[in-house]
């Protein structure tokens, strides 16, 4: 098996009462993909197709108010990676985990979302 990850970030607001009000972030996300290597290229799926799905995915978060986004109206950070595992996970079996975080470097606080995993331990 073999892991290959790309990252993108977005910029979007949000509120997430009775924690915070409206105010904005930039969010950083991973997605982690794991599979057996291709017998020639050796990687578990072609960075392209999965960049080509990432940027529709990112087109729908970037600059937007997520709490109006169908599917996001309570945009906790699990709550966002979860969203993003729903949209990639179809096109892509191989994908292992979704991290997601905000804030600078050593104050960041994320999740790691691994749908696999959840489904496992709930069956
Ligand atoms: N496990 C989680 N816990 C909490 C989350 C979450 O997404 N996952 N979110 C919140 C609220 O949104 C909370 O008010 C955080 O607000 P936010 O501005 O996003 O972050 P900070 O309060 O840390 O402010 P900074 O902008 O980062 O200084 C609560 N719990
Ligand atoms: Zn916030």
């Amino acid at each position: 098996m073999i892991e290959t990850y790309k990252e993108f970030t977005f910029e979007a607001a949000h509120q997430l009462q009775p924690f915070s009000g409206l105010h904005g972030h930039s969010f950083q996300v991973s997605v982690h993909l794991v599979g057996d290597p291709d017998p020639v290229f050796g990687w578990p799926a072609n960075l392209y197709e999965l960049e080509q799905q990432i940027e529709v995915v990112r087109m729908t978060l970037d600059h937007k108010y997520l709490n109006e986004i169908e599917g996001l109206s309570v945009p906790s950070l699990e709550n966002v990676a979860r969203w993003i595992w729903d949209k990639l996970e179809p096109q892509f079996p191989q994908l292992d985990r979704v991290a997601v975080r905000r804030g600078a470097q050593g104050q960041a606080e994320g999740t790691v979302y691994n749908g696999r995993a959840l489904q496992k331990a709930r069956a």
